[in-house]
């Protein structure tokens, strides 16, 4: 699903590389977490994904295709696929939770029988029926996250990603937060968490990724936050 072959990426010639050598690939429906100190690249390895940034040198593949050669026009088609949230929610602020969620299908050109059937249905799946015609900021921060959650859903991409998404939240929102997380990987989506979060990544012992300096440095099918002293590298096949 996200193949990265030898993959560096320099934000400026001189300095040192944000991402260094990066080989690694998860497969469609995996569940991943990416971790590291901050500054490690894992807001990078992200932005390399949506095709935000563009690698200085080896391949990004996402769904097949290798993004150093994806034309412009199809960009877009790219970025539906993949479902983003980060640790600020992004959300907009005069817009109701229903608007909020409504509004990415809108941009897409859904029709409107549409758009009625599916914000419902995905406000229940993240915890927020009922809440629709609230604001924002009426809504606290581990609900705000939900609703950024559901925008990113919304449209049934096939990866979503998540910046930080407990950075701003209390450790049993952010456990609350990190179950629906699982809840959605379940449906069939990869997800894959870049976070600081020891807590989660220890409890939910799913595959780690870890990111030094740009390099990677770890990649276990199952571990927890702190590095192990054998350094394993799983490696599968290639969608
Ligand atoms: N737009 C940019 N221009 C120049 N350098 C950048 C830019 N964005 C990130 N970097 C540098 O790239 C390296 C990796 O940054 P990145 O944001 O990917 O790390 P991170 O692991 O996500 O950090 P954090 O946990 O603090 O978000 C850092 O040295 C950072 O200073």
């Amino acid at each position: 699903m996200i193949r990265l072959d030898a993959v560096t990426m320099r934000y400026d010639e001189q300095g040192a590389p944000a991402l260094d050598d990066v080989t690694l690939q998860v497969e469609r429906g995996e569940f991943g977490f990416v971790v590291g100190a901050s500054g490690s690249g894992k807001s990078t390895l992200m932005r390399l994904v949506i095709h935000e940034k563009v690698a200085t040198s080896g391949s990004v593949l996402v769904a097949g295709q290798d993004l150093r050669a994806l034309p412009e026009r199809k960009v877009p088609a790219l970025r539906r696929g993949i479902g983003v949230v980060f640790q600020d929610f992004r959300l907009l602020e005069n817009k109701t939770v229903h608007q909020n969620v409504a509004f990415v299908l809108q941009v897409l050109g859904k029709r409107r029988h549409h758009i009625k059937q599916m914000v419902p249905e995905t406000l229940d799946l993240v915890g927020l029926d009922g809440k629709g015609d609230r604001m924002p900021h009426e809504l606290s921060g581990g609900e705000q996250q939900r609703v950024a959650i559901a925008r990113a859903v919304v449209k049934k991409p096939a990866i979503l990603l998540a910046d930080e998404p407990t950075g701003n939240l209390d450790p049993e929102t952010s456990a609350e937060i990190v179950r629906l997380l699982e809840r959605i990987n379940k449906t069939g989506t990869t997800v894959l968490v870049a976070t600081h979060d020891h807590s989660i990544v220890d409890r939910l012992q799913r595959r780690v990724i870890e990111l030094e300096n740009g390099k990677l440095v770890r990649d276990e099918a199952v571990g927890g936050y702190g590095a192990r002293t054998s350094r394993v590298t799983t490696t599968g096949g290639v969608d």
